[in-house]
């Protein structure tokens, strides 16, 4: 698993539901710790509690709110996990009705929602943690408007970097796509497609966080301005 949880951290996982990578997290904590599983779903998150008792995790809070005010209320996680919600077109090959059910607007919807829920994440993280200060967004979608695009737009705005996944195959992620460029270390995130990987269409980004202040991404553009 690309967050590598260690003994005894405190992780934040901010959109968890049903549980799956929050009891795997566990199970690699040994039940050490404390691990945050945030949904925004009641529904969703009682599936969490459900899947925790079901195989013996004791190391988890559960709360149900919308994860982009998350850092109102609490930051300072050693590592968070963002597992965002997305249009699935990764899993298309299990569930074909994705093919015809989502359009464009979805899309659009579902990047905008996963910006903010990244940014979110990032500053729910301490960038002091001795051990950690890393976040992983994943998606179980192909597309670059879900993935590479979202992460570039955090890179613009969070004092983040993109680091090795340490994950052993999948491909590179894509620096440039369709007229769009993106920061060069995109090639340190991962895809995963079904025909090559015999997995679901997935997508692994890690990024180390630096420090806790915010970019501004129109600054350069207002000092280039000034000068001339
Ligand atoms: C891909 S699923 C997570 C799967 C989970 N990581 C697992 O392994 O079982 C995405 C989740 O995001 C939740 N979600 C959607 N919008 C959210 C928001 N604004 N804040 C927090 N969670 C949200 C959905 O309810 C859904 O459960």
């Amino acid at each position: 698993m690309a967050l590598k949880p260690q003994l005894n951290e405190r992780i934040l996982d901010l959109s968890a539901a049903p549980g799956g990578k929050t009891t795997h997290i566990a199970q690699l904590m040994k039940n050490t710790g404390v691990i945050f599983a945030n949904d925004i779903s009641k529904e969703r998150c009682r599936a969490v509690s459900a899947n925790c008792h079901r195989l013996g995790v004791n190391n988890v809070v559960i709360s149900h709110s919308d994860g982009r005010f998350f850092p109102k209320t609490m930051t300072g996680f050693d590592r968070v996990l963002l597992d965002a919600p997305c249009t699935g077109t990764g899993v298309a090959i299990k569930d074909p009705s994705v093919k015809a059910s989502k359009d464009q607007k979805d899309v659009k919807r579902c990047s905008h929602l996963q910006r903010e829920l990244l940014l979110a994440a990032i500053d729910c993280c301490d960038a002091k943690s001795k051990k950690g200060g890393v976040i992983v967004y994943s998606t179980c979608s192909i597309l670059v408007e879900e993935n590479e695009a979202v992460i570039d737009y955090a890179l613009k705005r969070r004092y983040v970097k993109l680091v090795d996944t340490d994950l052993e195959f999948g491909r590179a992620g894509f620096k440039n796509y369709c007229g769009l460029h993106f920061h060069p270390s995109m090639s340190l995130t991962r895809r995963f497609y079904p025909h090559t990987h015999n997995t679901d269409g997935f997508f692994v980004a890690k990024l180390q966080k630096l420090n806790d202040n915010h970019k501004d991404p129109g600054l350069k553009k207002r000092k280039k301005a000034r000068l001339e």
